[in-house]
C-alpha cells in the first residue's frame, strides 16, 4: 500500500483517460479502475511505470529518424506527461537532442504540416480584442509559476518560423521540467503570433498561423504590453521567460520589463551565464584570469552581445577590473565585420556602444572590398585567446581563422556556439585536428568526442543555455525573487563552473555532461536561492544552507503517479 497523500481528482472515464495530466494509462490500479469508470476501459494487466518506459522505449527505437522520434514523443505527451517525463529522465543524454536543438529545429520548421492538436496557448495579433479572455480560459484553475513566451522572430539558428514557434516555447518548458523540477502544470507556454516574414511559410496553404506580414512598431509594442500586464495581473509572482525574439527586440523588452516583473530573456542572459561558466572552466585549464582574455565575438546579434556583456561583468564582478578596461577585452564582428567607430550609427546596434573599436587602433590593417575589416585579419590583429560563435554562419571558423589563432596562444578557447548542428561555425573534430589537439572545446548542440592526436578522446562540452537556465529560473520561482539579479545570474555561472570536470582533470570536457545536468541544475537553483536571500530580494526567509537545499528538493516535481481518490469537487 502506498503511503502517499492521495489527489482527489474529478475526471473520470473518457476524460480522465484523455487528459495528459491526469492518465496513467495502463498502470491505473484495480481499485482506481472501479472508482473512476476505467475497469472495461483498460485491458487487464495494470503495470508498473518502469514497465510503461521499457514499452514506450521499444516504440520509440522502432521510429528511425530523430523527427520521427521527436513527434513519437510529442505523441507521448499529449497522452500521459509522466511517462513522457519519466521516460526521458531515463534516457536524458539520448533524448534532450530529440526533444530540443538539434531535432526540435527541424519540428518546427515543419510544424503547420505535422500539425496534430494544440499545445500551449495561441495569441493572435488578430485577436488582440480577446487576448484576456482567451487567456483567461486557457489557464482556468491553474497556478502558474512559469510562462515561457516567443514572437518566433529567431527560431535558434532558422530565423523567422510564425505560429510553428510554440515549439520552442514548450520545448524550453519541458527542459524547466526535466532538469529543474518545475511542476508542468504550473507552466504556461506562449506563442505570440504577431504574423511572420518568412515568405515560405506566407505562401504554403497548410500554413496554421496568422498569414499576415510581421507586425512591427508601435502596434507589435502594444500587442507585446498587453500580453505583460496580462501576466502581471493575473500572475504577478510569476517568472516570464522570454525565448528566440528577433534582435532589435530581445535586449530592449528585457530592459524595459526588468523593473515591473521577474523577466528572463534566455538567448541574452541564459546564453551569458553559460558561457561566462565555460570560459571560467577554460581559464581554469590555461591558468589564467577572465580579464586576462583577448575575446572576439563573432555575430553581435542576441545572443552575441549577451554573453559579451555577461562575460565583461564576470570581468568585473570577479577579477575586480573597471567596466572600461573590462570591454576593451572584447573585438565583436557582425556582417559588416569588425564593429569600429567609421561603420556608423545604422550599423551599430544598441548595446553595442561600449564595445566599437577605435578606428587608429586598425590602421594599415587589410580591408576587403567593401573597406570591412574580416575575422581573419582580426584574428591576426589581436591574437585572441577566446574565439566564439554565434552568427548563424556555418564554417565561419576556417582552417585558416583556427591555425591563425593557434599561433598566438597555446590553448585557444573555440566556442562554436550556433545552433542547430549544422549552423556550427566549425566542428569540434576539424578545430581538434587543425590545433593538434591543442583547442579547449564546446559547442550549442552536442557532438560526439575528437580523437586527440594521443589517441585519447576528449568530451566535447555543450555549452548551451539549458546547462542553466532551468536552474537559474527555478531557483528564482522557489525563492520567490521579485527579480533575477545579475548577482544570481554570476552566482549560478559560478556554481556551474566550479562543477566542470576540467577543473580536475585539464585534458576533460569543460562543463559537466547532460547526463548529469538535473544535478548540475540543482546546485544551480541553490547558489540562485542562496544569492537571492543574501541580496535581500528572495520573498522566502530560509536559513541555513542546508535548509534551502532541502526546501528546493521539497518543491521539486518528479514524473511519479500519485495514488488518484474520486472526488466530484477535486482536481481536473
Ligand atoms: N548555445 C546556446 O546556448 C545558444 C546558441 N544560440 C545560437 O546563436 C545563433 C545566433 O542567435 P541569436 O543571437 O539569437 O540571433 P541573432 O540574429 O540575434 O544574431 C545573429 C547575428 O549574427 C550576424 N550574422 C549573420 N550572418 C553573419 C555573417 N555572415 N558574418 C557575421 N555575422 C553574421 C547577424 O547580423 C546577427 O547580428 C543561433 O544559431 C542560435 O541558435 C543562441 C542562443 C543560445
Ligand atoms: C539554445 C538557444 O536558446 C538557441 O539556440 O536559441
Ligand atoms: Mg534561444
Amino acid at each position: 500500500m502506498s503511503t502517499r497523500t492521495a489527489v482527489h481528482v474529478s475526471l473520470r472515464d473518457e476524460a480522465i483517460l484523455t487528459s495528459p495530466r491526469w492518465n496513467k494509462g495502463s498502470a491505473f490500479t484495480a481499485e482506481e479502475r472501479k472508482a473512476f469508470g476505467l475497469t472495461g476501459r483498460l485491458p487487464f494487466r495494470v503495470n508498473t511505470l518502469d514497465e510503461q518506459c521499457e514499452r514506450a522505449y521499444d516504440q520509440l527505437q522502432s521510429r528511425e529518424s530523430p523527427l520521427r522520434k521527436n513527434s513519437f514523443l510529442q505523441s507521448l505527451k499529449d497522452q500521459n506527461r509522466v511517462l513522457y517525463y519519466s521516460l526521458i529522465s531515463r534516457h536524458l543524454e539520448e533524448l534532450t537532442p530529440i526533444i530540443y536543438t538539434p531535432t526540435e529545429a527541424e519540428a518546427i520548421a515543419n510544424y503547420s504540416h505535422l500539425f496534430r492538436r494544440s499545445e500551449g496557448l495561441y495569441l493572435t495579433f488578430s485577436n488582440l480584442s480577446s487576448m484576456e479572455e482567451d487567456f483567461i480560459e486557457h489557464t482556468r484553475g491553474c497556478n502558474i509559476e512559469l510562462v515561457v513566451c516567443t514572437d518566433a522572430e529567431q527560431i535558434l539558428g532558422i530565423g523567422d518560423q510564425g505560429v510553428g514557434g510554440i515549439g520552442i516555447a514548450t520545448a524550453k518548458a519541458a527542459i524547466y521540467t526535466l532538469l529543474a523540477g518545475v511542476n508542468p502544470s504550473k507552466t504556461l507556454s506562449v506563442t505570440l503570433d504577431v504574423g511572420t516574414d518568412n515568405e515560405k511559410l506566407l505562401s504554403d496553404p497548410l500554413y496554421v498561423g496568422w498569414p499576415h506580414k510581421r507586425i512591427r512598431g508601435e502596434g507589435y509594442d502594444r500587442f507585446i504590453d498587453n500580453f505583460v500586464q496580462l501576466i502581471r495581473k493575473h500572475y504577478p509572482h510569476s517568472l516570464l521567460h522570454f525565448e528566440d525574439f528577433g534582435v532589435s527586440n530581445a535586449k530592449r523588452l528585457l530592459d524595459l520589463y526588468s523593473e515591473k516583473h521577474a523577466v528572463f530573456n534566455d538567448d541574452v542572459q541564459g546564453t551569458g551565464a553559460v558561457t561566462l561558466a565555460t570560459v571560467m572552466s577554460a581559464v581554469g585549464v590555461t591558468k589564467s584570469s577572465l580579464a586576462d582574455q583577448r575575446i572576439v565575438v563573432f555575430g553581435a546579434g542576441t545572443a552575441g552581445l549577451g554573453i559579451t556583456r555577461q562575460l565583461r561583468d564576470g570581468m568585473v564582478a570577479l577579477d575586480n577590473v573597471s567596466v572600461s578596461d573590462a570591454n576593451k577585452r572584447f573585438y565583436l564582428l557582425d556582417r559588416y565585420g569588425l564593429i569600429k567607430a567609421s561603420l556608423g550609427l545604422d550599423k551599430i546596434r544598441d548595446g553595442l556602444q561600449e564595445f566599437v573599436r577605435p578606428d587608429d587602433e586598425w590602421e594599415g590593417v587589410k580591408t576587403n572590398a567593401k573597406g570591412e575589416i574580416e575575422l581573419l585579419e582580426v584574428v591576426r590583429m589581436v591574437k585572441p585567446t577566446v574565439l566564439i560563435g554565434c552568427s548563424t554562419l556555418a564554417g565561419a571558423f576556417t582552417e585558416q581563422v583556427v591555425k591563425e589563432m593557434a599561433k598566438g596562444t597555446e590553448r585557444p578557447i573555440i566556442l562554436p556556439l550556433s545552433n542547430p548542428t549544422r549552423l556550427h561555425e566549425c566542428t569540434p573534430e576539424d578545430a581538434n585536428n587543425w590545433t593538434n589537439g591543442k583547442a579547449l572545446l564546446a559547442t550549442g548542440s552536442p557532438f560526439p568526442p575528437c580523437k586527440m592526436p594521443n589517441g585519447k578522446e576528449y568530451v566535447v562540452a555543450e555549452c548551451n543555455n539549458a546547462l542553466i537556465y532551468p536552474g537559474l529560473g527555478f531557483g528564482a520561482i522557489v525563492s520567490k525573487a521579485r527579480s533575477l539579479t545579475d548577482a544570481m545570474i554570476i552566482a549560478g555561472a559560478r556554481r556551474l563552473a566550479s562543477l566542470a570536470p576540467a577543473l580536475k582533470d585539464p585534458d576533460d570536457a569543460l562543463l559537466p555532461d547532460f547526463g548529469s545536468s538535473p544535478d548540475v541544475n540543482f546546485e544551480v537553483a541553490v547558489a540562485v536561492v542562496e544569492q537571492a536571500i543574501e541580496d535581500g530580494v528572495a520573498g522566502v526567509d530560509w536559513g541555513g544552507k542546508e535548509e534551502v537545499r532541502d526546501k528546493i528538493r521539497e518543491k521539486q516535481w518528479k514524473p511519479v503517479y500519485e495514488p488518484y481518490v474520486y472526488d466530484v469537487d477535486g482536481e481536473q
